[in-house]
């Protein structure tokens, strides 16, 4: 069976881990600094799996070592904001944490496809590729599946509908400046512009952006992890089972868009390979214009990154 490592153990890597094991395709294991904190985690979800149903095995660690041959990497080690703090107040801390993981990804998981969680997520993606040196399609940052399932989410509720049924996608950097790309979102195959009026999409657009704010607002001492750790788990459910899927995730951009040497959120088709493709959509002058500035916010945290040497 194939492996999945998870760098961190927390709320968002512990709810992948559980994600991942329901989705019975690989072992897991999960790796912590906290002496005993991952070991503790794995055996309470083994002790789940006869309601559960899974037939996997699950560890937890304290060293690095533990990750060898797996075949996805989810990063997710680091610290999460607290009230009045912007993802990218993270930066520092989290980077440091990155480098040290993505060293050790590289010397024990060295065909894996990495998918990055920690915050700030599109420059935490692009510390994995450095860090690393795996060819950009192994490195995926996870926040467009969360984003979208949020706007999915509240599509839903307006309308009183199955939330599967709603499709959206939200592209750019993983912060307030992310774009929700509303013409492209539908139920049931109609345009929601036909279902919702002007005002209501703007004001589901408005919440989608500041959904994760939301979270921190109301728990005060960290972040949501629920909807983070099942969209982390989507991701790896899709290289593990090389599901060929179209999902909004960061990719290493080289002129996409117009953009050069950022990670930024963009429809991509994620199978085995990792990123194997990254679509171009025709994007309105006005969309473009949020994208471009949503950009400018990652290029911001990239000069953050590189006067940190
Ligand atoms: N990309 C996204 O959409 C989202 C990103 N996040 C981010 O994910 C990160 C984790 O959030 P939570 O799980 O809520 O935090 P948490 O505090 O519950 O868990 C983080 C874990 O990382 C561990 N850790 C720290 N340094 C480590 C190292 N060097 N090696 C291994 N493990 C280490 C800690 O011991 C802790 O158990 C945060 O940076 C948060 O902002 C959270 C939600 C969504
Ligand atoms: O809000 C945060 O800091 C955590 C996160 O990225 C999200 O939930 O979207």
């Amino acid at each position: 069976m194939s492996k999945v490592a998870i760098i961190g153990a927390g709320n968002v890597g512990a709810t992948a881990a559980y994600c991942v094991a329901e989705q019975n395709v690989a072992d897991i294991v999960m790796v912590d600094v906290i002496q005993g904190f991952p070991q503790s985690k794995a055996i309470d979800f083994l002790h789940a799996s006869p309601l559960r149903g899974y037939r996997v095995r699950i560890a937890g660690a304290n060293e690095y070592e533990a990750i060898k041959d797996a075949k996805v990497v989810i990063h997710t080690a680091g610290i999460p904001r607290k009230p009045g703090m912007d993802r990218m107040d993270l930066l520092k801390t989290n980077v440091n944490i990155a480098r040290e993981a993505a060293r050790n990804i590289a010397k024990y998981a060295p065909e894996a496809v990495v998918i990055a969680v920690a915050n700030p997520l599109d420059i935490i993606a692009a510390v994995c590729l450095r860090e690393t040196g795996f060819p950009k399609e192994r490195i995926a940052g996870m926040a467009g599946v969360l984003d979208s399932t949020r706007f999915r989410y509240f599509i839903a509720e307006r309308l009183n509908v199955q939330p599967q049924d709603v499709q959206a996608m939200v592209l750019g950097g993983h912060g307030d400046t992310m774009v929700p790309l509303s013409r492209y979102a539908s139920v049931g195959g109609f345009p929601i512009g036909d279902l919702l009026d002007e005002k209501t999409i703007t004001e589901l657009s408005d919440r989608t952006r500041t959904g994760g704010g939301e979270i921190v607002s109301y728990l005060k001492k960290g972040s949501a992890y629920y909807a983070p750790g099942a969209s982390a788990a989507k991701m790896a459910e899709a290289v593990l089972k090389d599901e060929k899927r179209i999902l909004p995730a960061s990719a290493y951009l080289e002129g996409e868009y117009g953009y050069h040497g950022i990670f930024l959120g963009v429809p991509v088709l994620l199978g085995r390979g990792g990123i194997e493709r990254i679509y171009e959509l025709e994007l309105t002058p006005e969309e473009k214009s949020a994208l471009d500035n949503s950009a400018k916010a990652v290029e911001g945290g990239v000069e953050l990154l590189n006067s940190l040497g």
